[in-house]
Order: structure tokens, then C-alpha cells, then sequence
């Protein structure tokens, strides 16, 4: 039955794969998502700026540096040539750390196609500027169409061929059934979709950048109170009103906030917020312990999306006149040199308020009542 105001889907608008997908950096996700798009049957291109690594990729289909032990699928063409990788793609995942999206963007606007659509796999924030990556991404590819595609994906076990579902976010129309058919989102999902590897699709690209750019930052958190000796309970905790958080954001840059439920939002903080193979969470645990910085991961410089993007977050946070006390919490400890038990002290001690913000409940938290009480 179509019920009124609904349409069937369209079979005859039937949307069509891309033929050539080029991954844009040879690091452990960019690595696994060009396994996901050989094992879905493209044509697999993969650039890396480190010759030592794409030669080990031709040749002994490894990542030794990234993925080492992880054996890559048949036809994966990596080159540390831009021109050759991007020649003849007709799409593109962008998959270098969000500090150099800027760079490497103006490093491929010579080499792309036209209408190339462009997907976006690091998560975070532009420092300095606030832009979420996507508005970075627009003001640099003039005419192409700017996504993302995010989800709770450990690079390793999608290289492994683990199942992983992730959403694909592109602005699109739900209601018109040919614009879906035809918008990159679909496409996409389509491209990379196999028995590994599951897109969904959304329109709701603001409400997927945020909750990647928030997930990293409250992971550190959720490492950071582990590693306190904090339980279960207040990890239980954090992740939920962190998950306010993102839909507190998403909400102010007109996201939606039931994206941030999904696989980008929910998803992501219930992977990355429980496990040490995430490395925001890991830095957290150490941190949490008291290991300085200098000395965790053993002194290996390794990308955590979370340290530099509490600042971008809580950058924005200010300018949009919004309250995020988690993300806050992260910044004051990672980059004042706050204590973590007396910061987070702070956050639990806060005056009570409604579950979902914007409720007119305010009262003071009963641990300060009962202080006074004492006195
Ligand atoms: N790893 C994961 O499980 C997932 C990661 N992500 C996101 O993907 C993004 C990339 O992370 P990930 O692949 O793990 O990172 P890695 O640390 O594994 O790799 C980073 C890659 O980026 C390259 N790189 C660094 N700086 C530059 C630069 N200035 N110009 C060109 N290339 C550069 C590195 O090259 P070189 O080796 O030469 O330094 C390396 O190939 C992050 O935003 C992360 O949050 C998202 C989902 C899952
Ligand atoms: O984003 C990730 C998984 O979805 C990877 O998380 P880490 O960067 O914390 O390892």
C-alpha cells in the first residue's frame, strides 16, 4: 500500500555505480576503503605521498606502516602520482587527516575531473576557521558536490573484512525520487556496497560532520575517566549527554538531531567509546592515568582527530553561544593543564536540568545543597 503524501521507490530510476573510485591517502582508513571499493568491483586507485608504502601495496599487497599484516585485495593501483590517480575517476574519497584537507585539496582541483563528487572520511573541524571540513572542502572544489562518509569503522577490521555499515551524506532531496536516484549519496552507497561493507544514505551532511568531529572528543573523555578509575556507569554517562552534545551542535548548524542516533553519531560513540583500539579513547586512558603526553603511544606520533578538534569544537562551541561542558572538560585538561578528577568533579556537580536542553529546570545539584546544608 503507498500511503498518502509517500512514493514508491522508483525502479526505473535505477541509480548507477561509479566506475573509477580514487581513495586520496595510503593511511589505515584510506588504505581500507580502498579494499572496500576493489571488494565491491571498482576500479581502485590510491594515492599516498610515501613511495615506500605505495610500492609495498603494488607489490606485496600490504600497508607495512599502517595495516602491516592485513593482506589487501587484488587491483588496487596505489601512486604517489595525483594526475594518475585522479585520471578518469569519476568519484573520490578524501581520506587524509582533517588538519590537511586544505592542502590537499588545492593539491586536486587541478587533477579532477569535471563534477567529480567528493566524499569526506576524516572526521573533524577546521582549526582556526570553525568550517566543518564539507564548507572547506566547497570553497576550495568550486563545482563539485562535497559529502561524507562516516560510521563506527575500526580501519583494521574493515580491512579485514569484518561487517561495517557506515552512512554516506550527501544533500540530496528525499522527496524527489529522481534526484535520489541520481545524488552521489546513492551512488556511492552503491559503488562501495558489497557482503562486507553496508552504506546507508542520508541528505543530512551537517548532522554526520558534527557528530565525527564530537565522537573523537568525547572518547578521549570516556578514556580519560577509565583511566581515572572511574566505572562503567559514568563512561555509560558521558557517552549519552556526549551525545547531547552533538545534537546540541548539529541542532544550531541545522543538522538533524536524529542523525546524530545513527551510525555517524551513536554508532561511532558506542564503538569508539568502549574499545582501546580507538586511539582518541586510548590517549584518554593514558592521559588519565597521569602519562604525559609526550610518552604515550610509546612516542609514535599517531593521529588523534580528538586533541586538536576539542579546540575547533570548543572554538565553535563559543561563537554559536552554545554550552558543551564534556568537549569543554577535554579541551581545559588537554590544553590548560586541568586536572582530570576535579574537571570532571566539576561537570557531575553542575545544577540539575532537563534531560533533553531548553527545558526551564534548573536547580542546584544536590551535592551542593547538601554541602551548604553542612555548613
Ligand atoms: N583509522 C581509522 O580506524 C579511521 C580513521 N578515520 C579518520 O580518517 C582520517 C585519517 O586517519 P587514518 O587513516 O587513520 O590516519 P593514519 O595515521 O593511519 O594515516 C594518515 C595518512 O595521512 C597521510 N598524511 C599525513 N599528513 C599528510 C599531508 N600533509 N599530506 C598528505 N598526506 C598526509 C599520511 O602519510 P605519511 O604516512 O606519509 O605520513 C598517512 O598516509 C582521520 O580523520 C581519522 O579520524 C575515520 C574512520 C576510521
Ligand atoms: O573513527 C574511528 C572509528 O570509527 C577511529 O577512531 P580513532 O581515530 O579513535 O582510532
Amino acid at each position: 500500500m503507498i500511503y498518502p503524501g509517500t512514493q514508491a521507490n522508483d525502479f526505473s530510476a535505477s541509480p548507477v555505480p561509479y566506475t573509477k573510485v580514487c581513495v586520496i591517502g595510503a593511511g589505515a582508513w584510506g588504505t581500507a576503503l580502498a579494499s572496500v571499493a576493489r571488494r565491491a568491483g571498482r576500479e581502485t586507485a590510491l594515492w599516498g605521498r610515501d613511495q615506500a608504502t605505495v610500492e609495498a601495496i603494488n607489490t606485496r599487497r600490504e600497508n607495512p606502516k599502517y595495516l602491516p599484516g592485513i593482506g589487501l585485495p587484488h587491483g588496487i593501483c596505489a601512486t604517489t602520482d595525483m594526475a594518475e590517480a585522479l585520471d578518469g575517476a569519476d568519484a573520490v574519497l578524501l581520506v587524509t587527516p582533517s588538519r590537511t584537507l586544505r592542502d590537499i585539496c588545492v593539491q586536486m582541483q587541478p587533477h579532477l575531473g569535471k563534477n567529480v563528487p567528493i566524499a569526506l572520511c576524516a572526521k573533524g573541524i577546521e582549526a582556526g576557521s570553525g568550517y566543518l571540513l564539507s564548507e572547506v572542502a566547497a570553497q576550495i572544489l568550486d563545482g563539485h558536490q562535497i559529502g561524507a562518509l562516516s560510521g563506527p569503522t575500526f580501519a583494521t577490521e574493515t580491512a579485514m573484512g569484518h561487517l561495517t555499515a557506515a552512512t554516506v551524506a550527501f544533500q540530496f532531496s528525499y522527496s524527489d525520487r529522481l534526484d535520489t536516484a541520481s545524488s552521489p549519496a546513492t551512488r556511492l552507497a552503491l559503488s562501495l556496497g558489497s557482503e562486507f561493507f553496508r552504506p546507508y544514505i542520508t541528505d543530512d551532511l551537517v548532522g554526520v560532520e558534527v557528530s565525527g568531529a564530537i565522537k573523537n572528543v568525547i572518547a578521549i573523555a570516556c578514556g580519560m575517566i577509565t583511566g581515572a578509575g572511574y566505572a562503567e556507569n559514568t563512561r555509560a554517562a558521558l557517552i549519552v549527554r556526549g551525545m547531547d552534545e552533538m545534537k546540541t551542535l548539529a541542532d544550531v548548524l541545522g543538522g538533524r538531531r536524529e542523525t546524530v542516533t545513527g551510525l555517524a553519531g551513536a554508532g561511532d560513540l558506542i564503538l569508539t567509546c568502549s574499545s582501546q583500539t580507538s586511539r582518541n579513547m586510548s590517549l584518554g586512558v593514558q592521559l588519565g592515568k597521569g602519562i604525559a603526553r609526550e610518552n604515550c603511544f610509546e612516542g609514535r606520533p599517531v593521529v588523534v582527530e580528538g586533541e586538536v578538534n576539542s579546540i575547533s569544537v570548543m572554538d565553535l562551541a563559543r561563537r554559536m553561544n552554545i554550552k558543551l561542558p564534556i568537549c569543554e572538560s577535554v579541551f581545559r585538561i588537554l590544553h590548560q593543564g586541568a586536572d582530570v578528577r576535579e574537571t570532571f568533579a566539576d561537570v557531575w556537580s553542575q545544577p540539575i536540568e532537563g534531560e533533553r536542553r531548553g527545558l526551564a529546570i534548573s536547580i542546584d545539584h544536590p551535592v551542593a545543597i547538601a554541602a551548604e546544608a553542612i555548613q
